[in-house]
């Protein structure tokens, strides 16, 4: 171990996730789907619906793509719904349109409330980037470019996978693997060589799936024994405990 950054000796790129890792913007997505969800089940099943839960939004939602949400969690209570266009109306019965629901949600909270940053993860990646190591932004959302300029912390990552630039490319989003891998290979460092920071149980699985060098877990909800058992190396409730203190 490095006694300075808490990580294995022969890491040499970090990669984060944003929501929940980088900023506290993963409660205002989760309270944008609840809103959305909760008056999609309302509308089919009337008053006594089973709402939407905090487990729900752990399960099925957190750290995956906008799309592969609406349709994991709706599966999960039998609905499957046609995919529809990406420029459905807000709240039409497709996966696009209640995705595009939860997005103009999303945006309002994000207007009147601002966008907050952990500083113990700003703190960490400064001393990451002053020991000479790589960084990447790596997460599902196609809002990061907006919620991370909206912090002026663009000039912390080297590279940036998010979801309009997985969708550009193809790739899965989590828990496969694949956007954590293109951040390692557009960095130019082997996947064994990298450390993942994730608070999304899907975003654990990303790493296991991957063989990364190190997981980190970074536990905003008290969720550590289940990032445990997807695959973290180490869980921290935030990343100053792993050091990198000037
Ligand atoms: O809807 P967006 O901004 O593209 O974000 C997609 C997903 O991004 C992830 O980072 C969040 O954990 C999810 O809650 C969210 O649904």
């Amino acid at each position: 171990m490095t006694t300075q950054l808490g990580l294995p000796d022969d890491i040499q790129a970090c990669l984060f996730d944003l929501d929940g890792v980088v900023t506290r913007t993963a409660v205002v997505h989760a309270a944008a789907w609840k809103e959305t969800f909760d008056a999609f089940l309302r509308e089919r099943d009337g008053a006594g619906f089973r709402p939407f839960t905090d487990a729900d939004y752990d399960e099925y939602v957190d750290g995956r793509p906008r799309a592969d949400g609406v349709r994991s969690f709706l599966h999960s209570r039998g609905v499957d719904l046609p995919e529809g266009d990406p420029d459905d109306p807000p709240g039409a019965p497709t996966v696009n349109g209640v995705g595009n629901r939860k997005n103009v949600l999303l945006l309002e909270k994000i207007h009147t409330d601002g966008v907050e940053a952990y500083e113990g993860t700003l703190r960490y990646i400064d001393a990451v980037r002053a020991a000479g190591l790589r960084t990447a932004i790596v997460s599902s959302s196609a809002n990061t470019a907006d919620v991370l300029r909206s912090i002026d912390a663009e000039r912390l990552f080297d590279v940036r996978i998010d979801g309009v630039v997985a969708r550009e490319r193809n790739l899965p989003g989590k828990p496969r693997p694949d956007t954590f891998l293109a951040a390692a290979r557009d960095l130019g460092v082997p996947a064994s060589r990298a450390a993942v920071f994730e608070d999304a149980l899907a975003g654990m699985d990303a790493g296991r799936l991957g063989g990364f060098g190190y997981v980190v877990g970074v536990d905003r909800v008290g969720q550590t024994d289940a990032l445990y058992a997807h695959g973290a190396d180490r869980v921290v409730e935030d990343l100053a405990e792993l050091g990198g203190h000037a």
